[in-house]
Formats: structure tokens, sequence, C-alpha cells
């Protein structure tokens, strides 16, 4: 997946992608799980707990390896990877 591959066609761009894109949902999937447990931990969960210095330094950090895409972009990616995370915690904690 972190192979630096060079497909040729439409059709390997599109098999590259789709492995990388089944990477970050397992990925994703597995962050949520953990902060879905954060929230239940946290003094106070869920968006009322929200720490944005904390979503800073996760978008800062994450900069560093994806310098191209830039803080501006992770940020906007982050935000709703994030809120989707408290969604979902929301979601649980109502059951
Ligand atoms: O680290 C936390 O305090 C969390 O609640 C986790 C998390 C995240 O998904 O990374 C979610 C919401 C906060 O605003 C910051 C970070």
């Amino acid at each position: 997946m972190l192979r630096d591959e060079r497909p040729g066609t439409l059709a390997e761009c599109r098999q590259a992608i789709d492995r990388v894109d089944a990477a970050l949902a397992t990925l994703l999937e597995r962050r949520a799980e953990l902060a879905g447990v954060v929230q239940r931990l946290k003094p106070v969960g869920g968006f009322a707990g929200r720490d944005l210095g904390r979503e800073r330094d996760v978008v800062a950090r994450m900069a560093v390896r994806a310098p191209a895409l830039g803080e501006s972009r992770l940020s906007a990616i982050m935000n709703a990877v994030i809120e989707a995370g408290l969604h979902l915690a929301e979601e649980r904690s109502d059951r």
C-alpha cells in the first residue's frame, strides 16, 4: 500500500486507489472505535468535550507525513473524520 507504485493505465490507477481506499476504510473504522473509547473515558465526552487544541496537534503531526496535502486540507479531512467518530459515539451512547 505504501509502495511508491507508478501505475500506467487508468485501470491500474483505479486498482491502486481501491487498495489505498480499502486500507483507509480499515484504519478509519479502527480510529472511530478508539475515539469512541476516548469519549467514554473523558470527563466530558462527545461534541460537548471537543478539544480543538488536540485536533490541531493531530493535524500538525499528519502534515509532517503528508506535506503535499498540508495542514489546511488535512484539517478539513480530519474535521470530517473526527465528527464522524463523535456522531457514531453519540449514536451508540443512545442505545
Ligand atoms: O482526544 C480526544 O480528546 C478525543 O475526544 C478524540 C478526538 C479524535 O477523534 O481524535 C475527538 C474529539 C476531540 O475534539 C479531539 C480528538
